[in-house]
């Protein structure tokens, strides 16, 4: 059996984050990755030199294209940039019936970069947020989806809520950007909490994180596996590929893609 899973998505020129990440992710998966670019950016380990979104129609012809010839067992969306591109990825998601559609939320890019313009928040909370399975948020990203702080465990659980009660069936908080040496991922099903709790790694090699984390969930989801399982074995996958890193690049490095075995 073959899985097949969809990235629509940004493309990352220097192969750490975006359609790059999500592809060599589904691949190390043995999930059959396909892929609809968003925007290409001129990207490197040092930042982002350029973005350049492409005409709607191009995002849309390439949706098309898959899905009347190799359908999806889950898609994942990343970044969408603008209001625009975000109404049709939504309009496309429901035309053609996707349910494992993991969101991730792509805002900045690790520089301060946008990958998300400001005024696209609103289409993104109103047409994306009801069509996730999953939604990946990071702390800042919670933040600005549910309009609250973020400080506590408390709070975090708090933002889970808002988000599932603004249409997402399994809320996946990212601990990445949490304060500590520990570093707590939760999963948000709308009864029960998950937690997994793990060593922060002390690195700068972390682009792509968000991206791997949520293509490795995207590839499980493929399979058939619950959401609880699908974060299950993305943790170990990202821990992985964070530990060790490709020492790459002369900034922020992209993560191990090959580190991680099922
Ligand atoms: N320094 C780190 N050490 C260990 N795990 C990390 C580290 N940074 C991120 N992670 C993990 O990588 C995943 C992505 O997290 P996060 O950094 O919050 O997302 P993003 O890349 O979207 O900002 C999460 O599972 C998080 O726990
Ligand atoms: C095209 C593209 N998409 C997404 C990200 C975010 O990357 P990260 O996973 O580090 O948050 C990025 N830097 N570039």
């Amino acid at each position: 059996m073959v899985y097949k899973a969809l990235t629509i998505a940004g493309s990352d020129s220097g192969g750490g984050a975006g359609i790059q990440a999500d592809l060599k992710t589904f691949h190390q998966f043995r999930v059959f990755g396909m892929s609809a670019i968003t925007a290409v950016t001129a990207q490197n380990t040092l930042g982002v030199q350029g973005v350049y979104p492409l005409p709607i129609e191009a995002i849309e012809k390439q949706i098309d294209s898959i899905a009347v010839d190799l359908p999806p067992d889950a898609v994942k969306t990343g970044m969408l940039f603008n209001e625009e591109i975000i109404e049709l990825v939504a309009r496309k998601i429901k035309q053609y019936g996707w349910v494992r559609v993991v969101v991730d939320p792509v805002m900045i890019a690790k520089g301060g970069a946008p990958l998300l313009k400001q005024e696209a928040v609103k289409a993104l909370q109103r047409h994306m947020l009801p069509l996730a399975y999953v939604l990946t948020p990071n702390i800042p990203e919670a933040e600005v989806l549910t309009n609250m702080r973020i400080e506590t465990l408390e709070q975090r659980k708090e933002a889970a809520k808002k988000l599932h009660d603004m249409g997402v069936q399994y809320v996946v908080m990212k601990g990445g950007h949490g304060k500590g040496d520990e570093l707590v991922d939760l999963l948000y099903d709308g009864e029960q909490f998950y937690e997994w709790t793990s060593q922060k790694i002390y690195t700068k090699h972390t682009h792509g994180t968000g991206c791997t984390f949520a293509a490795a969930i995207t590839a499980q989801l493929a399979k058939g596996k619950t959401a609880y399982e699908a974060v299950d074995i993305a943790k170990r996958f990202i821990q992985k590929a964070i530990e060790q890193t490709l020492q790459i690049g002369s900034g922020h490095g992209p993560t191990n893609h090959w580190a991680f075995h099922e």
